[in-house]
């Protein structure tokens, strides 16, 4: 056993996608940066998350838009192949060998250390890895991206069940008869919809609605769309207890409080498979955080990832584990800010004290108006920056403009397409602060609508951004005449 002292300018915790853009921008700078990794190079999203969801889904998705164009409908009369898409899926996480992802590692001159990482005093870490305890010595930064861990809810009986988490159920080896999923959130009905296009009779049980982040109109797409699929969704449904049942499970349900769905949607559900899809917390505890007078649950860290109430800014937090928004995309984002302020302040080209301006390079500013994100059902979701609530809590002058999918372009792209978009306009500045599409294949028209928002574009002058004939996206043209242009 070795109990060896390894020096480094930066040491990241963590090599998610988060921490490994972190890494590559440090190293980039010319820092030394050591990339500490317990488990896969690549993190949750490589290998049990973003793409092995993704892949399970997308094939289901191709076979229904086929359907939906008469005269392709009449080829696609088969169904998925099962083998097939979970060989694929299994493609798509390297077989959950992070091999390459390794060589990119090495490729950007990171040092990569396997093992778990804690923290021992100020810029300290101590890296229990099979060969013994290695401490290092950070210059510069130490950067927690430990991403998150799924939350178990407190239902009577789960303690004794097998259940799936989403690791679980992203990385099936077969496709369960039947699966009873626990969550309406966007886990729960990506993977529901994934597993009953598979095969599988599906529950979906939420104790609210689907999708309580998105405006009403697109959760209500979603659910036809599952229901369409022959999932059997439950909401206002609480999972009272669960037991084991033969190989499977047998839940007992009650109506929550804010309104059931009647006798059926609490009758008992048995099911081959339980999947427990009910949130995401970030990874803080066991990383010593306690060492350095922080308390895990109460961090908080200001728009270039930097803790707060840690003196000497040292200690930075990105991606799930800083906990603001989960998802890959944004906490690469966070994770460039982060790596580009730490290496602006190890030359002293950045200010050791305060915050730089928002929207500079150095802070994650659209974390909190522009944030894009996709559920990938069928139909999607894809929404950036506010909702209207959100915005009128903020005290903004906010309206909505709101229209069903229905132009030459929609019509085209699929028979009987039915789809919805809502552009939210702040009434002050006459800006976009946020919009949303639900419907077939419209998560490819979100990056406009991220460009407006982040270039506060006004809207007199997003007029003159005409949109191609026959597209979707000539659903902004009916939504800017139905706001008035
Ligand atoms: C089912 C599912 C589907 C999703 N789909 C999407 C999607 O389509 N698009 C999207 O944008 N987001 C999606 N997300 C969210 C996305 O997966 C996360 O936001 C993203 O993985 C976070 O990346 P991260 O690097 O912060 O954390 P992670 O990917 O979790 O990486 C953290 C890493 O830190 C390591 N680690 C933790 N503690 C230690 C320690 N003490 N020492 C050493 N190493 C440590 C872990 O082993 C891990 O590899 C999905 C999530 C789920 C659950
Ligand atoms: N396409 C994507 O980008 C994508 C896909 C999957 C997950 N993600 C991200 O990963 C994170 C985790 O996803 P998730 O779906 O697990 O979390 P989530 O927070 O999106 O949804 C969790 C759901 O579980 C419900 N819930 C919580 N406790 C419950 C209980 N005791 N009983 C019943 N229901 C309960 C919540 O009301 C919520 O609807 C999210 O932040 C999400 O954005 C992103």
């Amino acid at each position: 056993m070795t109990n060896q002292t390894l020096a480094a300018d930066v040491v990241v915790v963590g090599g998610g996608a988060v921490g490994e853009n972190l890494a590559g921008r440090t190293a980039a700078a010319g820092l030394k940066t050591i990339l500490v990794e317990k488990d896969l190079v690549g993190g949750e999203c490589s290998y049990w998350a973003c793409m092995p969801s993704k892949a399970l889904l997308r094939p289901g998705t191709a076979l229904a838009a086929a359907r939906r164009v008469d005269g392709a409908r009449q080829a696609a009369t088969g169904v998925l192949d099962r083998e097939a898409v979970l060989a694929r899926r299994t493609a798509f996480t390297s077989d959950w060998k992070d091999t390459s992802q390794v060589e990119w590692v090495r490729g950007a001159g990171i040092e990569l250390l396997r093992g778990t990482a804690r923290l021992a005093g100020r810029k300290q870490v101590e890296v229990a890895t099979d060969e013994g305890a290695i401490a290092i010595e950070a210059r510069h930064a130490v950067v927690l991206a430990t991403g998150s861990a799924p939350s178990v809810p407190p239902v009577r009986g789960l303690d004794g069940v097998p259940f799936w988490g989403t690791r679980e159920a992203t990385a099936a080896r077969e496709v369960p008869r039947s699966l009873l999923v626990l969550g309406g959130g966007v886990s729960g009905v990506e993977l529901a919809q994934a597993f009953a296009r598979l095969g599988s009779t599906v529950t979906l049980v939420a104790r609210r609605g689907l999708l309580s982040a998105y405006p009403k109109p697109a959760q209500r797409l979603v659910e036809a769309g599952l229901r369409a699929d022959g999932v059997d969704v439950r909401l206002h449904t609480a999972t009272e207890s669960v037991a084991r049942e033969g190989d499977g499970v047998r839940a007992q349900f009650t109506a929550a409080n804010d309104g059931g769905t009647g006798a059926s949607a609490v009758s008992p559900v048995s099911a081959e498979r339980l999947l427990v899809a009910t949130g995401r917390r970030p990874s803080l505890a066991a990383l010593g955080l306690e060492q350095v007078g922080l308390v895990p649950e109460e961090l908080r860290t200001d728009a270039t990832g930097l803790v707060a109430g840690c003196p000497g800014q040292w200690l930075y937090a990105v991606g799930d584990a800083a906990g603001k928004v989960l998802l890959t995309h944004q906490g690469k984002y966070e994770a460039r800010a982060a790596g580009d302020a730490i290496a602006a302040r190890a030359t002293g080209s950045l200010a050791a004290g305060g915050e730089p301006e928002p929207w500079s390079k150095y802070t994650a500013t659209a974390d909190e108006r522009a944030v894009p994100s996709v559920v990938f059902t069928d139909p999607e979701v894809a929404m950036v920056g506010l909702t209207l609530e959100k915005a009128r809590e903020r005290g903004l002058d906010a309206s909505a403009t709101e229209l069903p999918i229905a132009v030459a372009g929609s019509a085209l792209h699929a028979d009987g397409y039915d789809g919805w978009a809502q552009l939210v306009v702040d009434e002050d500045r006459k800006v976009l602060l946020g919009a949303t599409f639900a419907g077939p294949d419209v998560s490819e028209l979100l990056h406009a609508a991220t460009i407006a928002v982040v270039g506060e574009v006004p809207l007199e002058r997003l007029w003159h951004a005409v949109p191609a004939y026959p597209t979707i996206s000539e659903v902004w043209l009916r939504l800017l005449e139905e706001y008035g242009l």
